[in-house]
């Protein structure tokens, strides 16, 4: 083969895998929120936090996910960020085709009132303390105007089959301070859901309750998932909520670390339903990945691995050059 025929054959190759690579779907193209390498930097007295470090996160439409890490990995962050109050420093996030990036003020608004819900932790947050609970879920269809505006009857009525699909529906003329912690969220996941969002956001929704109280929050955003389609994010430190839900995702410095997935398997012989529960560590786009703290520390890992491709498998070996 002559110099000529190899830079041919090179450089034909090189064109396919230009084309396949430009063929490839966008990442995240077919997730309904799609975190992109999310950077959030905040400059408090002139110092400078890293609050999101480049985060990845797909949800998928119909998800009910929950949201874990340690105080200070940046949730609320992100959580601030998909919910349109804030913005990143650098990124991409989007969420139902909605860039969070470069949405104006009037898009901004209508993000806000359309497209996401949002259940924040202070049970008083959420409702406004002068309106009934029917009142509070109606307020938002008011808010929303333009269009798909409904009567002031259907209004009343959506918010009644909310109030009854959240378990709270015989509560429906009472004020806020005349409802328990839980069924004043119950009421907030109703006030959220009013307009039909695309996702619900809900940020430690039961930390304030006790876990019984908590275990029906949680059933009332199952109920919402289940009978509304609507996609759910909840952060949570909660261990009921977090080991519930189908996919956990864990946040660390900023980051997406690792991933419990659970799926429910049913034994052929006895009938039996099992859960089974599967930790994942994240890939990105780069092919890095991060390796678990215990894991490599038990080896003894650092600075250096030796890697071997096995055919359904990659190993990972502690350094052995020096030997
Ligand atoms: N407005 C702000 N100004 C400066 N620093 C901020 C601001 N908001 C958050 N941070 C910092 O960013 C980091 C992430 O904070 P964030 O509130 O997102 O964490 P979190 O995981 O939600 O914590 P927690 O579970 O305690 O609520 C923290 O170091 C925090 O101090």
């Amino acid at each position: 083969m002559t110099t000529s025929e190899t830079t041919a054959v090179t450089l034909a190759e090189l064109e396919q895998r230009a084309a396949s690579h430009r063929d490839r779907p966008a990442y995240g193209h077919d997730a309904l929120i799609s975190c992109d390498r999310l950077v959030r930097i905040f400059t408090a007295d002139g110092v400078e936090v890293q609050a999101l470090q480049g985060l990845d996160l797909l949800v998928t439409k119909g998800e009910l996910m929950a949201l874990v890490g340690a105080s200070g990995s940046g949730k609320s962050t992100l959580m601030n960020i998909l919910a349109g109050l804030d913005e990143p420093t650098a990124g991409q996030a989007k969420v139902a085709d909605c860039d969070l990036l470069s949405m104006g003020a009037k898009e901004r608004l209508r993000y806000r009132r359309e497209i996401v819900g949002f259940v924040w932790q202070q049970t008083a947050r959420n409702l406004l303390p002068y309106l009934t609970a029917a009142q509070n879920v109606a307020l938002p269809m008011q808010l929303r105007g333009g269009r798909n505006l409904r009567s002031r009857a259907k209004k009343a009525a959506r918010a009644e089959e909310l109030l009854e699909l959240l378990g709270v529906g015989e509560l429906r003329d009472r004020r806020p301070a005349q409802l328990s912690g839980g069924q004043q969220q119950r009421v907030a996941i109703a006030v959220a859901l009013a307009n039909d969002p695309e996702v619900l956001l809900a940020d430690e929704p039961t930390g304030e309750l006790d876990s019984a109280t908590g275990r029906m929050i949680f059933e009332s955003f199952r109920a919402a998932n289940e009978e509304l389609g609507t996609t759910i994010v909840i952060v949570t430190h909660d261990q009921t909520v977090a080991t519930e839900v189908r996919r956990t995702v864990a946040i660390r410095d900023g980051r997406t670390s690792t991933e419990v997935l659970r799926r429910t398997r049913v034994d052929e012989t006895t009938g039996e339903e099992h859960l089974i529960a599967r930790e994942y560590a994240m890939l990105d786009r780069a092919g890095r990945l991060q390796l678990p703290a215990e894991y490599t520390q038990t080896l003894g890992m650092r600075d250096r691995v030796a890697l071997e491709l096995e055919p359904d498998h990659i190993g990972v070996w502690p350094d052995d050059s020096a030997t």
